[in-house]
């Protein structure tokens, strides 16, 4: 058994480190607990499973951080890959508003397409009902926004699905009668008024099974990043209750590497966490299989639309955490997502629409619809009545 320099190389990755290891004659290079080999003065050994040696190998080459960079550099959903040099960018983006055309110009076709159905409206906060701004804390709806947001839910079932904690939601929407999903989700509360409010019954509240186990954690995380980031300039960490956001918006790029290795340095200690990525924000959240496309499919249960025919599920978001809401809807083949996105993005949404405006005025347009439709229909009963 000797000590040697030895070169290890991930064939996938490419990624390659020269450490310093002890070599026993079992084939095997990595040292586990059963393969302790007697000790040798002047060598320390480390009990390390094969993955996590690899994983440490990935956090200590800064490997991965290169990943998260060029991940934090492309926009989000994710900005479609390079393109043929044939494409100019105006090829590009007509080709992809003709593969999700703008929810407003197919007006038309999609209300004909939820004609007879139940139509359930999904929204998504920032960057959809409220414009992006750099202060996470002044991201206010307009007063204009939230009348038009009101009047949808007179019409149709209406969820506000957030990233942010259910609380902050509430207090830039404040409208009682909706239904929140907050924290990607993970934290669920109906209307407390209104006609959609379950009479008698308290308000449905939900979080999945082992989310709260997470609280303290959640705490602990958000504190120690409060910490550690502090010495970046323009850094802001907010605590959404089951899940912690790390925002770069305001950071110089060339700080960006800095705070990556930040953040990594704080979730290597919690494994249970993983980190996903919004608009110039790294979400830490727990590892339990939950997201807006779940909390899609537990509202619509909840609502008592699960198994219908007649159900017609609209969610509208720009994030790539709404992404797993479009999924759901694409793949149960119900209803439909509208990605709000100026920029063409890999998205399973149907339509698109540029910007928080279009939002409100397709939500107006929404609700003339549905205004008109109904006073066909007593118009028409009338007529007949009278016949
Ligand atoms: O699911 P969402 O409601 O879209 O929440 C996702 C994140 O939204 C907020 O951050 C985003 O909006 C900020 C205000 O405009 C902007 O400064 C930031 O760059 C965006 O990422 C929210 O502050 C985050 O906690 C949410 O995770």
């Amino acid at each position: 058994m000797t000590k040697q320099n030895v070169l290890v190389s991930d064939t996938k990755s490419g990624l390659s480190m020269a450490i310093t290891v002890a070599v026993t004659n079992s084939s095997s290079l990595f040292t586990t607990a059963a393969q302790k080999p007697p000790a040798v003065p002047g060598t320390t050994y480390i009990t390390i499973s094969k993955k996590k040696l690899l994983e440490n190998l990935e956090i200590n080459s800064g490997a991965k951080i290169n990943a998260w960079v060029d991940s934090m550099r492309a926009s989000s959903p994710t900005h479609l890959k390079s393109t043929p040099s044939l494409l100019s960018v105006d090829d590009v983006h007509d080709s992809w508003t003709q593969q999700h055309p703008s929810a407003l110009e197919m007006f038309e076709q999609i209300t004909n397409a939820s004609k007879g159905k139940q139509i359930v409206m999904f929204l998504d906060y920032d960057g959809t009902l409220s414009p992006i701004v750099e202060d996470p804390d002044r991201a206010f709806m307009s007063d204009a926004m939230r009348a038009t947001v009101r009047k949808v839910a007179r019409y149709f079932p209406t969820a506000i699905v957030s990233g942010r904690c259910r609380d902050k939601v509430y207090s830039f929407v404040q409208l009682a009668e909706l239904y929140y999903a907050g924290s990607h989700g993970m934290d669920i509360k109906g209307p407390s008024k209104g006609s959609q409010r379950k009479k008698g019954a308290e308000a449905v509240l939900f979080q999945p099974d082992t989310a709260s186990e997470f609280l303290p954690m959640i705490d602990e995380v958000y504190e120690a990043l409060l910490e550690k980031t502090k010495s970046t300039d323009g850094a802001i960490v907010e605590n959404n209750k089951f899940c912690v956001s790390v925002h770069f918006r305001c950071v110089d790029e060339r700080k960006w590497v800095e705070l990556a290795q930040q953040v990594k340095s704080v979730l290597k200690d919690y494994p249970k966490l993983r980190l996903t990525q919004g608009r110039k924000v790294l979400e830490i959240r727990p590892t339990i299989k939950w997201d807006k496309g779940k909390a899609l499919e537990f509202l619509l249960e909840s609502l008592g639309y699960a198994n219908r025919k007649d159900v017609f599920p609209v969610y509208i978001g720009d994030d790539r955490t709404d992404e797993d809401a479009f999924k759901v809807l694409k793949e149960r083949r119900q209803g439909f997502g509208i990605l709000v996105s100026k920029t063409p993005k890999e998205t399973s949404a149907a339509y698109s629409l540029q910007e928080p405006a279009e939002v409100m005025n397709f939500l107006q347009r929404l609700v003339q619809w549905k205004k008109s439709s109904r006073r066909q229909f007593r118009a028409s009963r009338k007529s007949e009545e009278i016949n």
